[in-house]
Formats: C-alpha cells, structure tokens, sequence
C-alpha cells in the first residue's frame, strides 16, 4: 500500500490527501513533524520536505507536492481525473497556474511563518512575504469570482489547491482579512470545506521541538 509522510499543518500535504481521498486510492497516513530531527523524511527525499508518497515497495519515493500529484494522475488513470480532457490543453495548463500560484502563497506564509520566530525579524522581509500572499489571493478571487469551481466547473486540481491555501489561512492565519477582503473567496472556500476529502483533512498547529531557526 502507499504511504503518505504528511503534518498535520501542511497545505501541500492536504493537495495529495485529498486527491488520494477524491480518487478512492487507499494509503497509510504517517504524521510527522519535519523540522524535529524525529522526521523520517530525509530518507526518503534528500531536500528533506514532506509530503512524501512512498511507493507499494517501501523503497521508492515521490517527493514535491504538485509532482506527486502528477505522478498519481499518470500511475491511478483509471481513477477519476483531477484535470480537464486531455484534448482541453488551455484548461488543463490554467488549472496547473491555479496549483502555482496557491503554492506560491504558501510558500510566502511559510517564508513569514519562521521569519516572525528568529530574535530579530526582517520588517522588510515580512513586508515582502505578505505582499504575495496578498497579491495572489487578490488573483485568486478574480478567477473564483462568482464560480463553484475554478477550472471548467468541475472540481479538481484546481480546487484542491486553493483550497488547501485557503484552508492554510484559516490555521496558520486567523487574524488575516482574506474573507473580509475577499467575501466570495470565502465563501467558495467555506463550500469546498463541506466536501467530504476536506472535512477529513483540516490542518492543524503542530509543535515543533527542535529549534530552527
Ligand atoms: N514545494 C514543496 C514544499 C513542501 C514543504 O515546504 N514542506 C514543509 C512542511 S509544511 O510547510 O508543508 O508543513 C517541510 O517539509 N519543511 C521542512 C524543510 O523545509 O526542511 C511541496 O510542494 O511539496
């Protein structure tokens, strides 16, 4: 069987289990706090970053997030796809600059997340981070506006991505006014959270022992 190394908090992590959950395809769930020296990771990817699918041999590893979700799409086709027909290349290649630019976001908060725990954070640096968060949820909600789903309305690749984002925030960022600022991101976040893949997959904090930064 597969093996899925996640955290509990990672946005990038939930994209592979929902996706696994979406398709029906069974995996072992194994919980890890990557940045104590406890994690397991680095055996199986030398950048030493979760998510990790292990392959059925135990052996064999797929790391990096939109690649794992590539890779599932290409082994399960007889899964229910996440992307649009093959034949609909435009769609296809809008849903993959949807999932770039939800990581990217995510990238930025995690950049701001560690940033605000050294002794002396960078004002300048911070600044910087919350200007891409800000700037991509202001993308986001113009290709969301007004839709169920982002991409040919039908859920998929698209929707997992940013939808992990938003799920991201509402953890790792109470305080930000992304659905003040954004009231239809919200509520297109709040109608994917009733999905049964997401309402199994909320993030939570972790505790991170060792120290990082
Ligand atoms: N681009 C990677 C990012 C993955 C990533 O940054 N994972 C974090 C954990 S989390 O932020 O997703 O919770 C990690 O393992 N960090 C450990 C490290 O960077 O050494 C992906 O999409 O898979």
């Amino acid at each position: 069987m597969l093996t899925l190394i996640s955290a509990t908090p990672s946005p990038y992590a939930r994209k592979v289990r929902i996706t696994l959950a979406e398709k029906n395809i069974p995996f072992t769930l194994q919980t890890e706090v990557p940045w104590d020296s406890t994690t397991k990771t680095p055996q199986y990817n030398p950048l030493e970053k979760l998510p990790v699918l292990i392959l059925e041999n135990g052996k064999e590893a797929v790391y990096e997030s939109r690649f794992i979700l590539e890779y599932i799409e290409a082994k399960y086709p007889d899964t229910k796809s996440m992307l649009p027909p093959a034949e609909d290349v435009d769609a296809r290649l809008f849903a993959r600059k949807v999932e770039v630019l939800a990581d990217g976001i995510c990238d930025a908060l995690v950049l701001l997340f560690f940033e605000k725990q050294r002794a002396n954070p960078s004002k300048e640096w911070q600044a910087r981070q919350l200007r891409k968060v800000d700037g991509g949820l202001a993308a986001l909600a113009k290709w969301v506006e007004g839709r169920d789903y982002v991409v040919c309305d039908s859920f998929g690749l698209a929707d997992v991505a940013a939808g992990s984002v938003l799920g991201y925030l509402r953890v790792r960022w109470p305080d930000h006014p992304w659905m003040e600022r954004h009231p239809e991101l919200k509520a297109y976040s709040d109608k994917l959270e009733e999905r049964q893949s997401f309402k199994e997959t909320v993030p939570s904090p972790q505790k991170i022992s060792d120290k990082i930064v």
